[in-house]
């Protein structure tokens, strides 16, 4: 029975590639994770995310103690069979969208009280709740419960919150005790000031995680702020660990924050954009919503495997776009989140053949300017 283990396989400058082992399966690395909130990932049905190359999706804390709640989940037998999902599983742990989502909101040294935006009847989470609820859900990789301090703000609040989120860390890594396969993450606060970046991650070294997460980050604080903070701050962290950087990003993010030593990163743009038409492709951005695309008889990409690329020409993606038929949302979904794993199988052979500043300049070579 594999336990829990992270094996490098290349490493070309900042860059790794190699394999997360988990019991639920592997995780190649760098990893894009697709966002699943509500125990789906919106438009997909599980096989069709397999077949995108995806080995790893996200589940939500914050999301499923609401409704249907992690009792009734656990109750039907856990996550992955509720969602007919077998391979692993990162669920977040829930302070973040507690700050982003919820109303009427409580925040003390103990956690976080708030009312739910779904029917305003009120709830708690504390690193104490926050990992009873991921492992009534099951989930393979469980996130330490931390607070993301909203942007901007000065040194002294994002101290003060990022050492909370340290007292926090502690307390998720007691309350999870030694659970056999599954892993915890504990995750890097500090803003945009290396001191306190450090300082975190001297912290959450000295508990001990068996993986670690830079968070705090696209949060509104633009790429260029992003990058010079990962210019520095994976390096505080452990090399023979995992490095999962979180909410991340646009196409040329996720490039840029590879080269930089991150391993795994989840975002919601790629099914979020895609449902309103917004196709990412190799040579850059279409909205297939634009009147251009109304009698183009060509694929969204030419170099695209997938099933809208394979076999759907622009004008009839634009066409059930305009008519609102639900599958302009499921094609589009579907290849967004292709690319996004062509794009990930790209990055993680190029580095296995020590030729990633070629890809990433063949990369920015390729994106067309503006609309294509
Ligand atoms: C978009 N930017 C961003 N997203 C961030 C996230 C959420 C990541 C997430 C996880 C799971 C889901 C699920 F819906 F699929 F489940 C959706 C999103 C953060 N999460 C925590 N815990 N700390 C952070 O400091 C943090 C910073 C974040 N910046
Ligand atoms: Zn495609």
């Amino acid at each position: 029975m594999t336990q829990f283990s992270f094996t490098l396989s290349a490493t070309d400058g900042a860059a790794r590639t190699g394999v997360i082992h988990t019991p639920r399966g592997e995780i190649r690395t760098p990893a894009f994770m697709p966002v699943g909130t509500a125990a789906t990932v919106k438009a997909m049905l599980p096989e069709s995310v397999r077949a995108t190359g995806a080995d790893i999706l996200l589940g939500n804390t914050y999301h499923l103690m609401l409704r249907p709640t992690a009792e009734r989940i656990a109750r039907l037998g856990g996550l992955h069979k509720f969602m007919n999902w077998e391979r692993p599983i990162l669920t977040d742990s829930g302070g973040f969208q507690v700050m982003s989502l919820a109303s009427v909101r409580k925040l003390t040294e103990e956690g976080v009280t708030f009312s739910s935006h779904i029917d305003g009847s009120k709830h708690h989470l504390s690193p104490e709740r926050s990992m009873e609820i991921q492992k009534l859900l099951g989930s393979d990789i469980v996130m330490a419960f931390d607070e993301c301090p909203a942007l901007p703000a000065d040194d002294a609040t994002v101290a003060k919150s990022m050492r909370l989120s340290m007292r926090w860390a502690q307390r998720s890594r007691d309350a999870f005790g030694d659970r056999p396969g599954h892993a915890l993450f504990g995750i890097m606060q500090g803003g945009v000031t290396r001191d306190l970046r450090e300082e975190s991650a001297t912290k959450l070294k000295e508990i001990g995680f068996d993986g670690y997460a830079i968070g705090g980050l696209a949060v509104g604080e633009g790429q260029e702020a992003m990058f010079s903070v990962l210019d520095y701050a994976p390096g505080f962290l452990p090399a023979d660990k995992p490095r999962y950087l979180m909410g991340v990003g646009k196409p040329d993010d996720i490039v840029g924050a590879v080269a930089r030593g991150i391993d795994m990163m989840d975002c919601v743009l790629p099914s979020r954009s895609g449902r309103t038409g917004q196709a990412w492709t190799r040579r850059g951005q279409i909205n297939i919503k634009n009147a251009r695309h109304m009698d183009d008889p060509r694929p969204l990409d030419e170099a695209c495997s997938c099933p809208a690329c394979r076999n759907y020409s622009r004008a009839y993606l634009h066409h059930v776009f305009k008519a609102q038929e639900m599958i302009s949302g499921m094609l589009l979904t579907w290849h967004n989140l292709h690319y996004y794993q062509d794009l990930m199988a790209g990055l993680r052979a190029a580095i296995a053949a020590g030729q990633l500043s070629a890809f990433v300049a063949d990369f920015h070579a390729q994106r067309a300017a503006g609309d294509i």
